[in-house]
C-alpha cells in the first residue's frame, strides 16, 4: 500500500523570500509525527501569499500528489496580503466551516485576536484542506482542537485509514 501523504502549505511572503525562517511549516510536521501512528509522508510546500499560487499549490498537493489531508500556516488575517481563506474556498467542493469556528473559539483562550483568523476548512475530491494561521504557537493550539475529528473526516470522504496516539490525541469515530 501507498503511503498516506499530508500536504504542510506555509504562505508567508517573507518566510518564502527567506527574510526568516519557515517555523510554521515545521511546527505542522512535529504535531502530526506526534499525533500520528500511521506511517505518513509530509508534502512541504513555502511559498509567497499570491492566491493563484495557493490555490495552484493546493490543486498540486491534492490532485497530482494524492495527498488525503493539506494543512496550510499563514494568509488567515485581515491584512491585503492575506489570502488563503479565499484561495481554500476555490479549490473546493464544499466547506467546513466547523473547523474555523473551534479554532478561533479555542485560541481566544491564548489571545484576543484571534478573532483576527478568517482560517477555514473544506473538502476537494477526496481530501480536507485545514487552514491554520501563520503563528509558530498557533499550530499546536489549533491542531489539538481539531484534529480529534479529522481521521473520521477522511474517513467520510473515501481516504486512508488514520490511527492516532491516543496518549497524544484521541481520533473520535462516531460509528466505532
Ligand atoms: N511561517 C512562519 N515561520 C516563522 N514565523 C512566522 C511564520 N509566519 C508568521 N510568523 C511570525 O508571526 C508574526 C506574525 O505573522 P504574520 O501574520 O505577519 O505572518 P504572515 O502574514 O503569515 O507572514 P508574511 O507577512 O511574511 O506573509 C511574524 O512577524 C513572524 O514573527
Ligand atoms: N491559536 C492562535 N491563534 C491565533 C494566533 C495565535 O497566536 N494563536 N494569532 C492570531 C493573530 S495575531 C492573527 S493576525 C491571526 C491571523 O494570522 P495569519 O495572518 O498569520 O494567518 O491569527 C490569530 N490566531
Amino acid at each position: 500500500m501507498s503511503a498516506i501523504k499530508i500536504g504542510i502549505l506555509t504562505a508567508s511572503d517573507r518566510a518564502s523570500a527567506g527574510v526568516y525562517e519557515d517555523l510554521s511549516g515545521p511546527a505542522i510536521v512535529e504535531t502530526l509525527n506526534s499525533f500520528l501512528l500511521s506511517a505518513w509522508q509530509p508534502v512541504y510546500r513555502l511559498i509567497g501569499d499570491e492566491r493563484a499560487l495557493i490555490e495552484a499549490e493546493l490543486i498540486c498537493l491534492i490532485d497530482e500528489a494524492g495527498c488525503c489531508l493539506v494543512v496550510t500556516t499563514g494568509g488567515t488575517g485581515p491584512a491585503l496580503r492575506d489570502v488563503t481563506p479565499e484561495a481554500t474556498e476555490a479549490v473546493c467542493e464544499k466547506m467546513l466551516p466547523g473547523f474555523g469556528e473551534l479554532m478561533r473559539a479555542v485560541s481566544l483562550k491564548y489571545v484576543p485576536t484571534a478573532i483576527l483568523s478568517r482560517q477555514t476548512a473544506g473538502i476537494r475530491g477526496g481530501a480536507l484542506i485545514v487552514n491554520l494561521p501563520g503563528k509558530p504557537k498557533s499550530i499546536r493550539e489549533c491542531l489539538e482542537a481539531v484534529f480529534p475529528a479529522v481521521p473520521y473526516c477522511i474517513d467520510l470522504i473515501g481516504g486512508p485509514y488514520l490511527e492516532t496516539n491516543p496518549e497524544i490525541i484521541r481520533a473520535f469515530r462516531p460509528r466505532s
